[in-house]
Formats: C-alpha cells, structure tokens, sequence
C-alpha cells in the first residue's frame, strides 16, 4: 500500500506574502508536491487564469458546492467566499504525494479539525508596520478593501497558537527555505518512516 502524501497548510495574516511565498516555492522546481488550486467568487485579476490561479466561479456555483460537500474548507473573505476542493486533495494524498495548501485562518482552522495530521504553518510579518506596508503596496484593491484587509490581519495574527510552525517572512528566499527544511524534516518523522519500513521490520 502507498503511503499517504503529507498535507502542508500554508497560512497566516492578509499581506504577510502567503502567495509570495507559495509561488516561489513553486517556482524552485524542487519540491515534490502537488499545489491544491483554490476556489474563488472573486473576480479575474489581470494576468490570472482560470484553473490556473484559481477556479474562478459563480456564487451559486460555489454554494452548490458547499451544499454537496464538495469542498474541503472555505472561507468568506473581503465579501468573496474562497475554497478548497477535496476531491484533488483526498485523491492526491492517497496517490502518495504531498499536497500544498495555502489559504486563509478561517479555513486552515477547518482543515486542522478535518485532518489534524496536517503540517500547519504560520507565516508572520517581521513586524506589523511591515506588514501595513505590504498591504498597501500590493495596489490591487482599492482603499476600502485594504482597510478591510488590515482589521483582518491583526485579528489573524491571534491565531498563530494553533499552528505547529511559525516562519518569518522577513526575505521570501529565507521563508522558502524554512518551509522546505520543515517539509523535509516532517518526512523523517520516525512514525512514518517505520509505517514505510514496516514489511522489512516485520520480516526481521
Ligand atoms: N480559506 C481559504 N482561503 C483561501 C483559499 N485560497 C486562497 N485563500 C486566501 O484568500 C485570501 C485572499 O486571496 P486573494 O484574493 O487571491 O488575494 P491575495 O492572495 O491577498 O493576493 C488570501 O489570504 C489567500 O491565502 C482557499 O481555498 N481557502
Ligand atoms: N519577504 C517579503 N519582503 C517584502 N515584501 C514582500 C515579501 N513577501 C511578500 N511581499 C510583498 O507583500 C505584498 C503581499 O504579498 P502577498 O503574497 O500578496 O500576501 P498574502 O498572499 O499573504 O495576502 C506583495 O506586494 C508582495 O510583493
């Protein structure tokens, strides 16, 4: 029997660089797992695709979803509901690969509770004028949504406590590292290497 893939929860406040990090991680090419596309009401930014950056549907098409249980957590946020869709992420894992999740707490929180064997990590701001900053530089909302997205932040940063690692993103390249030395580390756990070496265990 293939052994389960490792469920990675990425998380953390509005602005911390959650998606920064993601696609630099991605983009090294050198990890061997499997990104969860997200879910989205939100509309189309310039330059995203559809199934790509996101599955980007309509609200009912969303809430048809949630009704089926389609979705393995979701999240309203900054008036959009965002999700993950569990059938990719159950099949992945079973296939033996590692799968990717970034998402807000909201979600992660629900994730935690339906797969409490996940990796959860917090992202954190090296400090919250930094992460003010981040916010607003990021210049594709306009003001209201930021200050949306600022009151969120502070209330998110709360729930780092129920996470099982913390990395700073104070250089995306140091974040990236982190995170792969954690994913690393969590394959060398004794618990699952024995599970993978129990036939020659059993036949000593
Ligand atoms: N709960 C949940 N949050 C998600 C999901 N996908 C993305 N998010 C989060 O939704 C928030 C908003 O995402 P987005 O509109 O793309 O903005 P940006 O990531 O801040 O540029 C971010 O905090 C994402 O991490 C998901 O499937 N579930
Ligand atoms: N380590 C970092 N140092 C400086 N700026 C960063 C860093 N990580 C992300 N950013 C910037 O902060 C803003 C928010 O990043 P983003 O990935 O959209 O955050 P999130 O997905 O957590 O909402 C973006 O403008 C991004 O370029």
């Amino acid at each position: 029997m293939t052994e389960r893939g490792i469920l990675i929860v990425l998380s953390g406040p509005s602005g911390v660089g959650k998606g920064t990090v993601r696609k630099a991680i991605f983009d090294s090419g050198e990890m061997d797992f499997a990104y969860s596309i997200s879910m989205t009401t939100r509309k189309m930014r310039a330059g995203e695709k559809d199934g790509v950056d996101y599955f980007f549907r309509s609200k009912e098409e969303f809430e048809a979803l949630i009704e089926s249980g389609g979705l393995l957590e979701y999240a309203q946020y900054v008036d959009n509901y965002y999700g993950t869709p569990l059938k990719y992420v159950e099949d992945t894992l079973n296939s033996g690969q590692d799968v990717f999740l970034e998402i807000e707490v909201n979600g992660a929180m629900q994730v935690r509770s339906k797969m409490p064997e996940g990796v959860f990590i917090f992202l954190t701001p090296p400090d919250i004028k930094e992460l003010k900053s981040r916010i607003m530089h990021r210049g594709t909302d306009e003001m209201a949504v930021v200050e949306k997205r600022l009151e969120k932040a502070v209330e998110e940063i709360k729930m780092m406590r129920y996470y099982d690692y913390a990395v700073e993103n104070d250089k995306v390249e140091n974040a990236v590292n982190k995170i792969k030395h954690i994913i690393e580390s969590e394959h060398l756990k004794v618990p699952r290497v024995v599970n993978q070496y129990r036939k020659i265990i059993e036949e000593m």
